[in-house]
């Protein structure tokens, strides 16, 4: 070979050598960030374990917590609120009554004609509103004026088979889903705002009030006959339908339990209620955290593994861009080639060109946090079992408790609910299991404030003398 001929040969070679040098480091690089990011996804799979005997102790001391709730103000970390509701519905309610339910991401307004022990519900209607997330910042005035409005507008569409009697105000049961100081059937004051709510100028206030003078503001004469949490709403839609409905369970944007407890066994009855502590349990199983868990991993896989390249996509930075309905997406992707998980990395993160084995990372990431929730979510409902001395079988006895569940996530996040209902049984064993049942109540807040609305309504009265 001439002298230019082998110069070239050379350069090639080194050229070649080069560019495999490049791969190798390339492929030593990303196969040291693939550890680094698998490292991470191990990691939390280990922090967020669940096994049996962390699960009993969960469920153990949410029952002693809910003892302490129950004994003294400021008793738990725990909220226990307590709930004033006089008169649960016995069915024989007749009339047409409103119901507006406020929750963390909607909110619903809805009416039911009610029929008595034989029509029950005669006939319902309901809309579904999202609050503009300014609403959501703003002033106490500017949310209640929207609600109202939004109210208002319902009641004008009131058609064929509903009627109000003659002379009667339209009455409204009020699901406000938030933690309140309830002084009254038909009155509470904002202990504080949660799910992403804060309108300064609401706290301290009574809500009904509120909504109150919203209404006569732009002259829609209706009266609030029941302030209810959604999970009352829910429990008294339950007791409604099942006469075994012991307890109600929300599992949506944030996360809630109601049961019916006796008078002697809270012995604050009188006392203040606690000061509002921390909630930590909601932010690790409901539908408010749940997809932020997993976008916090997957911004620290790019910070400390480069899982997405060498920069940090500047999307996954955002707190809660990642919804749990994203997740929930990507968690029930079946597709080959995970093209859902791909989608939502690129439409929500703006992360495109990832393989399927990054894919399947995601998809592991949601499963450890989701199952994390629905495992903790089960151990709370068998504590409540347990305060309810339901969580055992005596002899010969056949006791049904069936627990009514609401929520968007429960109602559509399968896998979590699935996971949550599988490990409600295998703490309580195949016996006793076979004594709980887990209802959906599809918006059983709304219609159980509905009929909570008919239960104390100011005619009530007339209709019994
Ligand atoms: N497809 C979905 N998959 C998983 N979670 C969902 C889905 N749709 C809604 N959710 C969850 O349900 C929550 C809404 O719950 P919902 O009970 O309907 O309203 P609210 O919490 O306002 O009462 C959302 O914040 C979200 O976390
Ligand atoms: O129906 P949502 O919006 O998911 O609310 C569930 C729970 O969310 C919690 O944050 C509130 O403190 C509870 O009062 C409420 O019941």
């Amino acid at each position: 070979m001439g002298k230019v001929t082998v110069a070239a040969t050379v350069v090639c070679a080194a050229a070649v050598c080069a560019a495999a040098a490049l791969v190798v480091r390339r492929r030593m690089k990303s196969t040291g960030r693939w550890a680094r990011a698998v490292a991470i996804l191990k990691e939390m799979e280990e922090k967020c374990g669940t096994p049996i005997g962390k699960l009993r102790q969960v469920a153990d001391a949410m029952t002693v917590e809910m003892h302490a709730g129950l004994a003294s103000e400021g008793g738990s970390k725990l909220k226990m609120l307590i709930s004033y509701v006089d008169n649960l519905p016995t069915g024989d309610e007749k009339g047409l009554f409103y119901a507006l339910d406020l929750g963390g991401t909607n909110f619903r307004v809805l009416r039911v004609q009610l029929g008595g022990r034989e029509g029950r519900v005669v006939k319902q209607e309901f809309e579904e509103v999202s609050i503009p997330p300014h609403l959501m910042t703003g002033s106490s005035h500017e949310l209640f004026d929207y609600i109202a409005a939004a109210l208002a507008k319902f009641v004008a569409t009131e058609g064929e088979g509903f009627h109000v009697s003659p002379g009667r105000q339209r009455e409204l049961g009020f699901t406000f889903s938030f933690p309140v100081r309830q002084t009254s059937i038909a009155s509470g004051d904002l202990i504080k705002w949660t799910k992403g709510f804060s309108i300064e100028d609401t706290v301290g206030e009574d809500v009904v009030g509120e909504l109150t003078k919203a209404m006569e503001r732009i002259g829609l004469d209706m009266r609030v006959a029941a302030l209810v949490n959604d999970t009352i709403g829910t429990l008294a839609g339950g007791r409604y339908h099942n006469k075994d409905a012991i307890a109600a369970v929300i599992l949506g944007t944030g996360t809630n339990a109601a049961y019916v407890e006796r008078a002697h066994a809270i012995p604050k009855w009188h006392g203040l209620l606690p000061k509002s502590g921390e909630m930590i349990f909601e932010k690790i199983i409901s539908g408010m955290y749940l997809g932020e868990i997993v976008r916090r991993v997957l911004c620290r896989m790019a910070e400390e593994a480069n899982f997405f390249g060498d920069t940090v996509p500047p999307k996954l930075k955002i707190p809660f861009i990642l919804r749990t309905p994203h997740m929930s997406a990507m968690h029930h992707d079946t597709s080959p080639d995970l093209r859902v998980v791909g989608k939502k990395l690129k439409d929500i993160l703006e992360i495109s060109n990832t393989s399927l084995k990054m894919r399947k990372l995601v998809v592991e990431l949601c499963d450890i946090v989701a199952t994390r929730g629905a495992r903790l979510s089960a151990a709370g409902i068998v504590g409540i079992l347990k305060k309810l001395g339901r969580d055992t079988v005596r002899d010969g006895e056949k006791q049904k408790s069936v627990i009514a569940l609401d929520g968007g996530l429960f109602e559509h996040y399968t896998k979590f609910s699935a996971c949550m209902q599988s490990t409600v049984k295998e703490l309580l064993g195949e016996e006793v299991s076979e004594t709980v049942v887990i209802e959906h109540s599809n918006d059983g807040s709304g219609i159980g404030a509905a009929l909570l609305a008919a239960s104390h309504s100011q005619y009530l009265e007339v209709e019994e003398s």
